[in-house]
């Protein structure tokens, strides 16, 4: 049996005192793919930023990576977020260092410490993206969809049991969307845990996988042909 990743019971999602999500049941299993879709202001954001406690868990049970969100405190965030590869729609790369500095400074964040060390693990994951000869350029000197598989690059520095994409294609054009897309699959087939929340329907017909749907302030899963 595949470990469980997260799994949420009953669990309700609060933005301060606005119910957006309620009766949320769910289980991620090790090595699945999972789109959280919705019309927008349905709660997706606020889905993930509640699995990696943006957001406190106010009602229900939840566990994310073996972290019990009902009882998780301040000081332990940062190790639920050791566990997890957080990508973003807008990349959120530090602008005044290259793609190395970028890397070696979660490294360094992380409690990273040996040079030679970080530098293979630098090389290691810039090649599961493809950007092994991009490690000396600038954010701006890259394209929205590089600049999108650095950012992937990062949440993979520390080997995370999950990668929570919110809209991670949602600032690109098609075609490099379906490129950052194939990296994003490469690494589910490699064993990684996904869930990624999306707007984009063409790659989820192009890329199946189990499908949770935000709607009336309920989550459930759809199957391709009813979404
Ligand atoms: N910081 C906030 N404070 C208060 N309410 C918020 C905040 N952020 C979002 N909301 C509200 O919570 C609800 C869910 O928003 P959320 O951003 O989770 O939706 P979404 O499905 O991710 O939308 P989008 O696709 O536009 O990103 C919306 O009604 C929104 O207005």
């Amino acid at each position: 049996m595949p470990e469980t990743i997260v799994k949420l019971q009953d669990v309700a999602v609060f933005q301060n005192d606005n119910l957006v999500l309620k009766d949320v049941n769910l289980e991620v299993k090790k090595g699945e793919f999972v789109y959280v879709i919705g019309k927008t202001g349905s709660g997706k954001s606020s889905f993930m930023k509640t699995l990696y406690a943006d957001i406190p868990l106010k009602q229900g049970d939840a566990s994310v990576a073996d972290f019990d969100l009902k009882q998780l405190q301040e000081k332990d965030i940062p190790f639920l977020r050791r566990k997890l590869g957080i990508v973003f729609q807008d990349f959120k790369l530090l602008p005044d260092r290259n793609v190395n500095n970028n890397l070696r400074f979660v490294l360094k964040a992380t409690g990273w410490t040996d040079d030679s060390k970080m530098d293979s693990k630098i090389e290691e994951v810039l090649t599961k993206v493809g950007m092994k000869t991009k490690g000396f350029k600038f954010p701006h000197e890259l394209s929205g969809g590089e600049q999108q598989r650095i950012a992937i690059a990062r949440a993979l520095l520390n080997d995370p049991e999950l990668i929570l994409a919110d809209e991670p294609t949602g600032n690109l054009d098609p075609q490099t969307s379906v490129e950052v897309m194939k990296v994003l699959q490469d690494i589910n087939q490699n064993g990684r845990t996904i869930v990624m929340a999306t707007h984009d329907y063409a790659l989820i017909l192009k890329y199946p996988h189990k499908t949770l749907k935000c709607d009336d302030s309920k989550m459930f899963e759809v199957i391709q042909k009813a979404m």
